[in-house]
């Protein structure tokens, strides 16, 4: 969708901000390109909707040559989004919103329905602050208009350089998983450009980590964090990357362990006899479809007096994930709780337990996984406990 074919920028100064970039954006998909400043990510952005002219090579957008086309009619197709905006400040929020769509001829009424869809969209109720100037916005309620009117006029293809930078973390975060949630409805083919390593892994399905004017590394964040194509990657990425790293790997049902079972309605006795003699301390219950209820201990079972069902001993499960959530979340979630293992489910059902050795395994295979280029549950693996 967004092709760059040996691309080269270098400033009438004799500053070469860009040297034979080579690399495709496809349909529907984000990439950010990260690195740190003057490396060249804002001019490469800057040569696709041409506020910048490439000084050799071409880019094509849609298989179309962009030097071709006029700037004008091109920017209608290309959303921009940037750091600090550039709201019209005697202009309403609305009227912020339907710049482009106006632009492009569309009735006022048109326009301004659309732009008040868009504010919906990105989390602005049109009737609270499509009346507003942007002087009445906080600083993120700044960004979404940003991003509302960027969309606008629906332009297949989204440019956004820092476009969550002038917030502070909190707001970024929430702006950004905001933002991967419209992306998952709207499927632009986007790209983005920050600094920030960590915004570059959240958000990229893919990322393009930059030397200087060039592209070190062009791969998934799984891959980037995992197997650092250079040195210069790796001290980009940082002595973190395997924390960073938990952050996109997903729980598979590969890496979970069975742990024994006992039915809500089932009488406690021969459940603790059962655990018992399974050495186990303790059950998760489930009801009578699989689904997950909660947990119960086998000397609570034990305990009970003859005739008890395993109902009204069973503990709220508190530390559980839905499948395909972060290895990182479902660590987060064993320390909130202070549990040594979280269950995860699928949809109601439940799976297995995840434990902190089982996350260690599931992050090995994925880096293991991702060196050699084959699928996770293909990885064999052996912890230093088995040898
Ligand atoms: N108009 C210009 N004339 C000369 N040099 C320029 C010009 N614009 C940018 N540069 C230089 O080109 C290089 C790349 O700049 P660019 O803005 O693309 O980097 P960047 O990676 O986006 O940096 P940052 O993260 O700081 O925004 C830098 O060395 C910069 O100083």
């Amino acid at each position: 969708m967004i092709r760059f074919e040996q691309v080269s920028k270098v400033y009438p100064d004799g500053t070469t901000a860009v040297d034979g970039l080579s690399f495709e954006v496809e349909r529907g998909e984000l990439v950010t390109l990260v690195g740190p400043s003057g490396c060249g990510k804002t001019t490469t952005m800057m040569m696709v909707n041409r506020l910048i002219e490439p000084t050799a090579g071409r880019i094509l957008v849609d298989g179309e040559d962009v030097s071709a086309v006029d700037p004008v009619r091109l920017r209608r197709r290309i959303g921009y989004v940037i750091q600090h905006v550039g709201l019209f400040p005697h202009r309403s929020v609305l009227d912020n919103t339907a710049t482009v769509p106006a632009l492009v001829g569309w009735k006022r009424a048109k326009a301004r329905a659309r732009a008040a869809e868009l504010l919906d969209l990105v989390g602005l109720d049109p009737a609270v602050y499509g009346s507003r100037y942007p002087a009445q916005l906080s600083g993120g309620q700044r960004q979404r208009v940003g991003v509302a009117r960027a969309l606008a006029a629906d332009p297949p293809v989204l440019l956004m350089d820092e476009p969550f930078g002038a917030v502070d973390p909190v707001v970024r975060e929430h702006l950004q998983n905001e933002f991967l949630a419209l992306q998952a409805t709207v499927r632009k083919t986007v790209l983005l450009v920050t600094h920030d390593i960590e915004e570059a892994v959240r958000m990229g399905d893919r990322i393009a980590v930059y030397g200087q004017g060039r592209i070190e590394q062009f791969d998934t964040p799984g891959a980037v964090l995992g197997a650092p194509a250079t040195d210069r990657v790796a001290r980009f990425v940082g002595a973190d990357r395997g924390l960073k790293r938990l952050a996109v790997t997903t729980v598979e049902p590969d890496d979970l362990e069975q742990p024994p079972l006992v039915r809500l309605d089932e009488p406690a006795a021969p459940a603790a006899v059962r655990l018992r003699s399974a050495g186990a301390r303790w059950a998760v219950v489930v009801g009578p479809g699989g689904e997950l209820h909660g947990w119960v201990a086998a000397d609570v079972l034990a305990r009970a007096g003859a005739g008890a069902t395993v109902g009204p001993l069973a503990r709220r499960m508190e530390a559980w994930v839905p499948l395909g959530a972060t290895l990182k979340r479902a660590f987060g979630e064993m320390l909130q709780h202070d549990a040594g293992w979280v269950a995860v489910v699928d949809g109601s059902r439940f799976l297995g337990v995840l434990t902190p050795a089982l996350l260690h395994e599931a992050l090995r295979r994925s880096v293991d996984a991702d060196e050699r280029g084959i699928p996770r549950d293909e990885v064999e693996f052996h912890s230093v406990s088995d040898a």
